[in-house]
């Protein structure tokens, strides 16, 4: 376990509670364990062990939505105190948890609002166990020091071969004719029955998925074409088109792989299933919100659409359970009673392979920045990175400041640090927020809380930790 430092979390300007992990009056400042050396008896020179700042038992992490053990197991070898839950939380107990807590590990489930996070007065940093960090307010938690980390990819690779997998059970009528078969119908069709091979593909969205996605489309014979916002490098014979509206007019096949934001609310509505091909088909495995349901209905029913798969949905339940029975979804009973429709519950990335990956990633991410500050692969912080501070650095502290993006800052810090030996020092700027760290020397314990104090009197400060 480590030896009792400091992490020191002010006030925020608005938060009302601090949290002091703060130094324990026996402790000696940077002394190493007696069996600390640099190298290991054999005479090989060993890796520096980093210091780890604070008691590291004092850190409260809460795990919801079922975080793969890989995950947990990382952040409890750390010595943190974590509390795991299978679901995700209605929104009253999520309230009541996180005023604990100084760290947060969700998945898709779990709306971290600003109501919410506005409790939070404790929190540090947000993992989301997942690529999509919409169910996270992103600006609010900046503007208020918590970091937020994700994992950007690691589960890009399940869905694209789950989207493989859908498109040939929608070209084959495979969920009908084992329904079919289930409820003891022998049902022989080949009428409306396609090979996949030689169809358009049409990719809304050619990003970590849409794009891994395009290799193993054009892998089976499919010709892909994609739109995006941005203009990108395509893979293999895949083409760019200029607008929405193109893709849908040339595609047999559509798939949704765009982040869930106010522009791609209802992006596929009656407007765009009018442009579409008489019998193509519909694949959303983004966010449910992408596809005005009511409208995809009216689209199958009239045949314009030959077929739909779908993984999310624009209300999805906490937990396991009744779904389409619950008031959670009024459209179930006429999405139940559609034909070559493939219904999923979210099970795009839900694999072993990603689920452990993504519990590595993230875990490693939180423990990055509680122990030593690093926001490399924060989604809504500016990403700073030093090398980890060693126990072999006697009398050497780190110095975070996350401030408001306001000039004469750096002057006011510098003046604070004048006294020190500034070993390092990076800061960089996201919007209205910026982040600012240093690695100083020739720091003796008592010298600590005169710099915190000093950087938290700063009306630009947001948050100061000095780690040692
Ligand atoms: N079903 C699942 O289990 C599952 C799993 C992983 C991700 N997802 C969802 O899939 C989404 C995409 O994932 P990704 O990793 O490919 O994301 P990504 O960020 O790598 O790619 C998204 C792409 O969409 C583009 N884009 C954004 N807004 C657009 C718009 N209005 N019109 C056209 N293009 C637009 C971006 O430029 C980008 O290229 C995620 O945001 C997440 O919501 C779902
Ligand atoms: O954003 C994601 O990565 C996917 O939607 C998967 O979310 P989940 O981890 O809640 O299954």
């Amino acid at each position: 376990m480590a030896s009792a430092r400091d992490i020191s979390q002010p006030l925020g300007t608005d938060r009302t509670v601090s949290y002091s992990l703060s130094v324990s009056p026996t402790a000696t400042f940077n002394s190493p364990p007696a069996s600390h050396g640099s190298f290991l008896a054999g005479g090989l020179p060993r890796r520096p062990k980093p210091l780890k700042p604070f008691n590291t038992e004092d850190i409260k992490i809460l795990l919801l939505e079922n975080v793969n053990q890989t995950g947990q197991d990382i952040l409890t070898k750390q010595g943190y105190q974590v509390d795991f839950l299978k679901t995700s939380l209605p929104e009253d107990q999520l309230i009541k948890k996180i005023r604990d807590v100084h760290v947060i590990g969700i998945r898709s489930k779990t709306k971290l609002t600003e109501k919410v996070l506005r409790e939070a007065k404790n929190l540090l940093v947000i993992g989301c166990f997942c690529i999509g960090t919409n169910q996270v307010d992103l600006e609010y938690a900046a503007k208020h020091g918590i970091a937020v980390f994700n994992s950007p990819f690691a589960n890009s690779r399940s869905v694209a071969e789950l989207v493989i997998a859908e498109i040939i059970t929608l070209a084959r009528q495979l969920g009908d004719r084992s329904n079919e078969m289930h409820r003891g119908t022998w049902n022989k069709v080949s009428s409306k029955c396609w090979e996949i091979r030689g169809k358009t593909l049409g990719i809304v969205g050619y990003g970590h998925i849409g794009s891994q996605l395009s290799v193993l489309a054009e892998a089976m014979g499919m010709s892909v074409i994609y739109y995006d916002v941005v203009t990108l490098m395509a893979i293999g014979t895949a083409k760019q088109v200029p607008t929405l509206d193109d893709l849908l007019e040339q595609a047999d096949f559509i798939t949704l792989h765009v982040p869930e934001t106010p522009e791609t609310k209802n992006m596929i509505s009656v407007k765009q299933f009018e442009r579409m091909k008489k019998g193509a088909y519909l694949i959303n495995a983004s966010r449910g919100t992408v596809v005005d349901i009511p409208a995809l209905i009216k689209a199958s029913r009239g045949g314009k659409i030959a077929g739909a798969a779908l993984d999310v949905y624009p209300n999805e339940p906490a937990a396991n359970g009744d779904y389409f029975n619950s008031q959670l979804n009024q459209w179930g009973e006429e999405l139940c009673s559609l034909s070559n429709l493939i219904l999923t519950p979210h099970i795009g990335g839900s694999t072993e392979e990603a689920q452990r990956a993504i519990g590595v990633e993230v875990s490693e991410a939180l423990v990055r920045y509680i122990n030593q500050g690093t926001t490399l692969g924060s989604v809504n912080l500016p990403e700073v990175n030093m090398r980890s501070l060693t126990q072999d650095e006697p009398n050497h502290a780190r110095v975070i400041y996350i401030h408001r993006n306001v000039p004469g800052v750096l002057r006011k810090v510098n003046e604070i640090l004048a006294d020190h030996n500034v070993d390092k020092q990076i800061t960089d700027s996201k919007g209205d927020i910026a982040y600012l760290m240093a690695d100083i020397s020739n720091v003796k314990t008592e010298d600590i809380k005169a710099i915190h104090d000093s950087l938290d009197s700063l009306t630009s400060r947001v948050l100061t930790r000095v780690l040692y």
